[in-house]
């Protein structure tokens, strides 16, 4: 079932579905041609009856294997792997900016000043989140996440979509149920952060992309995804006030939950390579800001590490989840031999 190209997702996946379907089918007519000679040359009764009893097969498996193609995502997996093995091959990298902090530091205020001063591309990982929860959503979180918590977390109109505020009560008070919900939302937030990393690269050409991702240093390995780390922060006390004033539909001790359900700020801080402060108004952000866009303008804040990159990329894409199949298998297989190509240039 081919989707409607209606985002950034659903374009890659279209492309991916059409880059499998040919490269499947190209595959397939090269082993058939291939078994086929075998047979011609041998001449023997049992090669060529294996032969042609082989070529069947996967003629016959063709249809099967396009139609587990565009009903999965392993697709576009492998479109965004070969996409990052060409990109490095060619010498630029699809390595992204990574724009970090702890709750409402101020990471989206920074992003908006990103956007509309210097027209920079920003990919909104909270705002790919909220999308995830839809009901009409194609990579399907909306079904596990009533599964896993019922239907209380639901609003009660006739939309019956989820009520963010109801299902941030349950998990931010819980680190169990958390990480239900991690388990559950984070694979597909990632699929949607790299489709749209990917998309802003490759069709829109940009040349840097930030990501404005919240939880980049609590997610395992993300860190070398980035070449370059920009954290947000400010001073708890202050922190906490603006959290307050921005969501007066949570009480304090709410407020207090979701600070201390992340990683303190220090560390995130330590772990950076650029750190902008936003203990001032928005006059001495928007300078700071400046400096910092300055610094990766000019791209000597850029780290090399694109064999770390590279690992995780490959790490991720196979641990995804539909878990590791036999297809992520393939896609191992796949990454080792473009990895060795590599390493022999
Ligand atoms: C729990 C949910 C429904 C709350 O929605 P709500 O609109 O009230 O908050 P919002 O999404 O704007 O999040 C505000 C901030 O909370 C923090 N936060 C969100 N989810 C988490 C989490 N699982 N663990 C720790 N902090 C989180 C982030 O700093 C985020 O910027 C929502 O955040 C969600 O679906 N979270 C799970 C997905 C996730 O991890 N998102 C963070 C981006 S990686
Ligand atoms: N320098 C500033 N001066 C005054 N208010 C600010 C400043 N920076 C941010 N704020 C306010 O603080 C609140 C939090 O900022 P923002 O939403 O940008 O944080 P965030 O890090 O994106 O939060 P979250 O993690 O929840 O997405 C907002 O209401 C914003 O308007």
């Amino acid at each position: 079932m081919f989707l409607q190209p209606n985002d950034e997702l659903n374009v890659a996946i279209v492309l991916a579905q059409i880059f499998t379907t040919i490269l499947v089918s190209i595959i397939s007519a090269l082993l058939c041609n291939r078994f086929a000679n075998r047979a011609a040359v041998c001449g023997g009764y049992i090669q060529s009856s294996l032969a042609s009893l082989l070529s069947t097969t996967l003629l016959l498996l063709l249809p099967f294997l396009l139609t587990s193609f565009t009903d999965s995502h392993h697709a576009l997996d492998i479109l965004i792997l070969l996409l990052h093995h060409y990109s490095l091959r060619l010498g630029s990298s699809l390595q992204p900016i990574g724009l970090t902090g702890s709750i409402a530091t101020g990471k989206s205020t920074v992003s908006n000043l990103l956007r509309s001063t210097y027209n920079q591309p920003i990919v909104d990982v909270d705002k790919i989140a909220h999308s995830i929860l839809l009901p009409s959503h194609p990579l399907k979180a909306y079904s596990q996440i009533v599964k896993a918590f019922g239907s209380t977390i639901l609003n009660d109109d006739s939309s019956r979509t989820i009520n963010r505020t109801a299902l941030g009560a349950v998990i931010f008070s819980d680190a169990g149920k958390r990480r239900v919900l991690n388990k559950i939302t984070h694979p597909k937030i990632r699929r949607c952060m790299l489709s749209q990393i990917i998309y802003n690269k490759v069709v829109k050409n940009e040349r840097q992309v930030w990501v404005d991702v919240p939880l980049l240093f609590e997610s395992p390995g993300l860190r070398y995804l980035f070449g370059l780390i920009v954290v947000v922060s400010t001073e708890p006390e202050l922190q906490r006030k603006r959290l307050e004033k921005r969501n007066p539909e949570l009480t304090s001790s709410q407020c207090v939950d979701r600070i201390n359900s992340q990683m303190p700020l220090l560390e995130k801080v330590k772990m950076s390579h650029i750190c902008v402060n936003n203990d001032g108004g928005i006059n001495d952000l928007q300078s700071k800001v400046h400096t910092c866009v300055s610094r990766v303008v000019n791209g000597n804040a850029f780290e090399k590490g694109l064999d770390k990159a590279k690992i995780l990329w490959v790490a991720m894409l196979i641990c995804n989840d539909d878990g590791i199949g036999a297809f992520g298998v393939k896609m191992a297989a796949l990454a080792y031999f473009t990895g060795m190509a590599v390493a022999r240039r």
